[in-house]
């Protein structure tokens, strides 16, 4: 993936905090499973242009929350706001049509399709012409365009005639995102994007990441710190559900608290 590290900026120095509009939000946000509270009074602003961690130790309730603000869970109390329309009740499609987008898993792409038909038919979703894939050839060269452009906003330009199967575990992933991206998100969920990767790799998925979220907002659970502190502006500790910290990652790293549950463990 050297390429494609090349051509995306990977300045080293975390760019400054955008301190964007919020466009993701939620307040007092809570999910009962029977007796049991994964999630307690989480409140949440996420900002436009800026990459925000949510971290913790295992079962603190990341997936969970992931799963209340894409609509997956009905929440038992709190409300979501997304660009200001309250969401607390909307359907996940809508949702995500809405511009609140989780990345697909890696089972979502189509492994004996091309990279490029891959992201052609990603992009069909939004413009709504799913069902005319089957008859109009020609309509999906239209998108020809398009698709090229995400897959150089990846690095993934010179892979466009590979099937999907035959890439790489890293860039099988940052084809997931590039699919992700034909949604024209406004503020996209990744879930551990760097899970099993690879130093190279690693170090790749973060400089689009850190790209993307310019003209964007990303919430990402992540359990690699060193990619935290490189690439988040703010981080929000959740512990049993809870809330623990928030701010940026060298406030919420020397928290007393915060090492004592988190950071003194090995994921330190
Ligand atoms: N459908 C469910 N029914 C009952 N309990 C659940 C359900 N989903 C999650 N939980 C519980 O809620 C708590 C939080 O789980 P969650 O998966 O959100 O944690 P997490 O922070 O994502 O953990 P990990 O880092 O291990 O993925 C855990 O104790 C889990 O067992």
């Amino acid at each position: 993936m050297a390429g494609a590290a090349q051509r995306i900026d990977r300045a080293g120095a975390l760019p400054a905090a955008g301190g964007g509009e919020i466009v993701l939000a939620c307040r007092g946000l809570r999910r009962d499973f029977g007796g049991f509270t994964a999630v307690k009074d989480v409140d949440l602003d996420v900002r436009h242009g800026e990459v925000h961690a949510l971290i913790g130790p295992n079962g603190a309730g990341k997936t969970t929350v992931f799963n209340l603000l894409t609509k997956f869970l009905q929440p038992t109390a709190g409300t979501i706001t997304l660009m200001g329309a309250d969401i607390t009740r909307t359907s996940p499609s809508r949702v995500a049509r809405m511009g609140l987008v989780r990345s697909f898993q890696i089972s979502a792409t189509f492994p004996h399709m091309s990279v490029l038909e891959n992201v052609r038919v990603a992009l069909q979703r939004p413009a709504g012409l799913a069902t005319q894939f089957w008859r109009s050839l020609s309509a999906l060269e239209q998108l020809d365009g398009r698709a090229m452009e995400l897959l150089r906003e990846v690095g993934l330009d010179d892979a466009r005639d590979l099937q999907a199967a035959d890439l790489s575990y890293g860039r099988k992933r940052v084809l997931e995102l590039a699919t992700t991206l034909a949604l024209d998100p406004k503020v996209l969920l990744l879930d551990e994007p760097m899970a099993g990767m690879g130093h190279e790799d690693v170090g790749t998925v973060a400089a689009i990441i850190r790209s993307v979220a310019r003209t964007r907002a990303v919430l990402m659970v992540e359990h690699n710190l060193k990619v935290v502190a490189d690439l988040c502006h703010r981080v929000t500790v959740l512990q049993r559900g809870e809330i623990l910290a928030a701010g940026d990652y060298a406030a919420v790293s020397t928290d007393e608290r915060v090492r004592t549950a988190y950071m003194g463990t090995d994921h330190g």
